[in-house]
């Protein structure tokens, strides 16, 4: 018997979710007709039924606990799995407890963002219920296309890079110019490259000292303090080592790798492009800082820094540096090529460089040597924030110092002089835990919009870790869905479970409106999977693609049919 029932014009048919998110036609869906592999026959165990002219069928009592699919103790009334039944010759799933029109379903959904965080995200669009915004997605994009830049073999060699360096492998600079000087109190040239763990698979930012023979191996005691420092606004060193895989004695220092950072130096004192070249002719000779060549130190940068980001940036230099000297360790390249920005996170980079590169086996008393050198940290802190203040490098020449002292008392609050002046008194013995009373109160601002941005990101991950979740539901359905063959058998996907699987997954995703125009309603697909996720006992009505056969399935079925089939294809897989 063929079970010719026209939807149209029968019982109102395909339970919709109805949903102010709908992208395409209002009007109800119906299923896009494909000829599709049907029904022949009807056992004798099941019964027919035909309702406002749509055919339903039922079993007869004595299989109605026959089905494992109906075994998820659902008691769902009126549901059969005829098309099933007949193509794998099984006993339709059903159970005569009558279900309540109510839906039973109270699976997993992203419930919107909290009214906390509604007022945070920039624009409430459709699509935000769905996804993250537009800004984050792009910064997380733009980190994914940098961390996987690769050089090709040719490039590689045209670098002159090895293509493996002790446990790493696939170099790419990350700097302009390859070779360039450390720090202005150092002489050795110095690369930077991104490359990859050849086990772990795992990023990591190397810095090599080109021609640097180690003088005293004590100076690996200074190493390990600084790979035992965990800080968030320290870049963290990981290991060191030398080698000759760049055809010289290299010393090679490997650092967590940060993409998308730029140095502080890049961010805000590189003049931005419109300036066409012009050089400032007051800039002078002098190179405050490091051997960075003057045409990337030179005013004209732009508007003052708002007040707000520069007290944003101490605090976080300031963390750093507290955890830096209370480990008994200076920084000693307080410099803005030597430190980097990645988001709003600021870090100290290539921390313990120094140490190993000037380290001096024969000082008598090291704890004085640090102490010296912590303090040093401090006037170079002092004259970033005024260099930062000022958005100049030369106005922290000697020269220029009171003229930019003077500017800061005119644009900015006395707290942020009193600050710099502090850190610029050498004649006195500093410390940075000084410091924290001069950021005051601020500091709760800071932590105030830190503690905003997390709310934010984790009303994000919510969304995500349900899109991760129906994402999987996804492969499941997309591996059994119209698959050509498995076990030999070249209709395993238009049987049975699979079968149902099939017309549910037309259901999802090809539906139709009356006049023929597909049906997209994103709100309707992921409730659907939400409810297939979770087993509801809510009803769903599926046709054949030929319009000739209904199905009426509970979600909880579907569920079943969808582990069965996949742990099947995983079983045939793993033997
Ligand atoms: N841990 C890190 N992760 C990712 N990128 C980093 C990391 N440390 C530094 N960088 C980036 O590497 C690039 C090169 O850094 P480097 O300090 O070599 O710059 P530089 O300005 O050329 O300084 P120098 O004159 O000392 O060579 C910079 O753009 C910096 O943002």
């Amino acid at each position: 018997m063929t079970t010719t029932t026209p939807l149209k014009g029968g019982r109102s048919s395909l339970r919709r979710n109805d949903s102010p998110s709908s992208i395409g036609e209002k009007s109800p869906p119906r299923i896009t007709p494909h000829a599709s592999p049907i029904p022949t026959t009807l056992p004798a165990s099941v019964h027919q039924e035909n309702v406002g002219g749509t055919v339903y069928f039922y079993p007869t009592a004595n299989h109605t606990t026959a089905q494992s699919s109906s075994a998820v103790g659902l008691g769902a009334g009126g549901v059969v799995d005829t098309v099933a039944s007949h193509h794998t010759g099984q006993t339709g799933s059903a159970s005569l407890t009558p279900v309540q029109p109510s839906i039973l379903y109270t699976g997993h959904v992203y419930p919107g963002p909290a009214s906390n965080v509604i007022t945070m995200q920039p624009k409430t669009q459709l699509e935000s219920a769905f996804f993250m915004p537009d800004e984050m997605r792009s910064e997380v994009l733009s980190r994914n296309v940098i961390s996987n830049l690769m050089l090709d073999a040719s490039e590689t060699a045209q670098h002159a890079l090895p293509l493996e360096v002790d446990n790493y492998h696939s170099l790419y600079p990350l700097e302009a110019l390859p070779v360039q000087p450390l720090h202005a109190k150092l002489t050795l040239p110095s690369s930077t490259y991104k490359a990859t763990h050849s086990t772990t698979g795992i990023k990591y930012c190397l810095r090599r000292l080109h021609g640097f023979r180690l003088q005293s191996t004590k100076c690996m005691t200074v190493v390990e303090m600084w790979k035992k420092l965990q800080h968030s606004n320290v870049v963290q060193l990981r290991e060191v080592f030398t080698t000759k895989a760049f055809g010289d004695n290299s010393l090679v220092l490997v650092y967590d790798y940060h993409p998308n950072s730029q140095t502080l130096l890049a961010k805000y004192f590189t003049p931005p492009p419109e300036s066409n070249g012009y050089n400032d002719p007051f800039q002078g000779e002098a190179r405050p800082f490091s051997h960075k060549s003057n045409l990337q130190r030179t005013t004209g940068n732009g508007p003052l820094l708002p007040e707000a980001t520069i007290w944003a940036i101490i605090m976080q230099l300031t963390a750093g540096l507290r955890a830096i000297h209370q480990a008994g360790l200076a920084c000693r390249s307080l410099d803005p090529t030597k430190i980097i920005v990645t988001g709003k996170r600021i870090r100290f980079s290539f921390s313990g460089t120094s140490d190993i590169a000037q380290f001096d086996p024969n000082v008598a008393n090291p704890l004085a040597v640090v102490s010296m050198h912590q303090q040093e940290d401090l006037t170079a802190l002092g004259r970033l924030v005024l260099a930062l203040a000022c958005k100049c490098l030369q106005s922290v020449q000697r020269d220029n110092v009171q003229s930019s002292i003077e500017m800061v008392s005119r644009h900015y609050s006395s707290d942020l002089r009193n600050f710099i002046v502090y850190l610029f008194t050498t004649t006195q013995r500093r410390s940075v835990t000084d410091l924290m009373p001069m950021i005051g109160a601020r500091f709760y601002t800071q932590l105030d919009a830190l503690q905003a941005q997390c709310d934010m990101q984790e009303d994000e991950l919510a969304k995500e870790m349900e899109n991760g979740r129906l994402y999987r539901i996804l492969v499941k359905l997309n591996c059994i869905n119209e698959r050509p063959d498995f076990n030999l058998d070249c209709t395993w996907s238009e049987i049975g479970d699979r079968y149902m699987l099939k017309l549910f997954r037309d259901f999802l995703f090809h539906s139709v409106t009356e006049d023929g125009r597909p049906w997209l309603d994103h709100a309707h697909i992921v409730q659907c999977l939400n409810k297939l996720d979770a087993g509801s006992l809510e009803r769903v009505q599926l046709m054949s693609r030929d319009e000739q056969s209904v199905l009426i399935v509970t979600y909880a079925e579907l569920k079943n049919c969808l582990d069965k089939a996949f742990s099947e294809l995983l079983a045939s897989a793993a033997s």
